[in-house]
């Protein structure tokens, strides 16, 4: 098993190089950090071999790496003077050098001339199931020297190992990739889950309001009403509010001066009322407010401020008044359909001595 072959003229790659270098990217072993399982397998070698020097290379475009070595420096060379370059060209076999300083070709190479003083060589190539030869498993010595069969055997038996290293290796990276791109499409996943959420909550907070002016329609009162609304207990008081001769102002001046309007009033209702009261559209140019734990005179208050805020608001297009009828109940005792319809008839009051009014209702 003399290697008798190598390059007397210059180096070229051996043929299909290419496939064998896609199969060796495949590993993604090169530049990898050291692994224990290929640093025993060059102690191994050694041992069993009997030589100073033993290394695990893979034979890159135009360098050999050492994913392990001992008793070498450096954790590279260049490929066109590597022994393991020969080696990979001959699978099958294990590419025994005895005495590099008699062989006519290896004498010239610096490791063998220079101080590396390098004499005995043995390669046992790493190949892959597919019949790639990456890289060998070789060991290395000062001095001219020999290997009993079983020692042949045995590094042929460690290579194969570290072929199976690899492929292991090679497994563990994919399961890691295919964890990594499971991880990233559950993120994924829960994005557009909780952006659908978000867009659900948006929507469903669209549908309970009112487009024109930001409060709460009628779907919007129920679910706000909903449950234990005047829980708190005590006095609840509920306004209507109505703005007088509406239908003039849009008559006279145009529905989407009317529009402005409603707009501009809402703004003064949401203004007015506090944190814990509901203030809905309820219709055309009727607006409701709910105050929970509220007496007459605090909800009378309230709505003058309205009243007022708006009769003589600068940004209104044209004049405006408003009418109110304002009702109270005991949380716990009236329902709030009936109150409501009390506030409803003090608005009608309201509007009969003359708008531009508080009407509260008679308890
Ligand atoms: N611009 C505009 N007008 C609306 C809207 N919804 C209802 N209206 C109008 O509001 C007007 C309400 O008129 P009426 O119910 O007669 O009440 P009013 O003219 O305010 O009279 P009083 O309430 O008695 O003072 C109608 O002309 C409706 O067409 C709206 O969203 N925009």
């Amino acid at each position: 098993m003399t290697a008798n072959l190598g390059p007397s003229t210059g180096w070229s790659p051996p043929p299909d190089d290419q496939r064998r270098l896609q199969a060796l990217r495949r590993y993604r072993i090169l530049d990898s950090l050291p692994e224990q399982a290929f640093e025993d397998v060059v102690q191994l070698a050694t041992t069993i071999c009997g030589t100073p020097q033993a290394v695990v290379t893979f034979i890159d475009e135009d360098r050999q790496w050492f994913k392990a070595s001992r008793g070498i420096k450096g954790e590279e060379t260049e490929r066109g003077i590597a022994f393991c370059d020969i080696a990979i060209r001959r699978p099958d076999e294990v590419t025994i050098v005895r005495d590099a300083s008699q062989h006519p070709v290896f004498r010239n190479y610096p490791q063998v001339t220079g101080e590396d003083h390098l004499r005995f060589y043995a390669g046992a190539p790493m190949v892959t199931p597919d019949g790639f030869a990456l890289g060998s498993v070789c060991v290395v010595d000062v001095v001219p020297r020999d290997l009993s069969l079983e020692q042949v055997e045995s590094l042929r038996a460690l290579a194969r190992m570290a072929v199976a290293l690899l492929e292991l290796r090679q497994r563990e990276l994919e399961a890691q990739r295919l964890l990594a791109e499971r991880e990233l499409a559950t993120r994924e996943l829960q994005d557009y889950q909780r952006s659908l959420e978000a867009r659900n909550t948006a929507l469903a907070e669209e549908a309970r309001r009112d487009s024109l002016t930001g409060l709460l329609n009628r779907g919007g009162l129920e679910q706000a009403t909903m449950g234990g609304f005047w829980a708190g207990g005590g006095q609840f008081t509920v306004a209507v509010l109505d703005i007088d001769h509406f239908k003039r102002i849009n008559d006279n001046h145009g529905h989407a001066t009317g529009d402005d309007v409603l707009r501009l009033v809402g703004e003064q209702i949401l203004q007015a009322v506090r944190g814990g009261d509901v203030a809905v559209r309820y219709g055309g140019e009727e607006f409701l407010v709910l105050m929970p734990a509220t007496p007459p005179d605090g909800a009378i208050t309230v709505i003058e401020r309205i009243r007022q805020t708006v009769a003589s608001h600068p940004d209104l297009p044209v004049p405006v008044t408003l009418s109110a009828g304002i009702a109270s109940g005991q949380a716990g005792r009236d329902a709030t359909e009936s109150v409501f319809e009390r506030a409803d008839q003090a608005l009608y009051q309201a509007k009969r001595r003359g708008r531009d009014r508080i009407e509260v209702a008679d308890d």
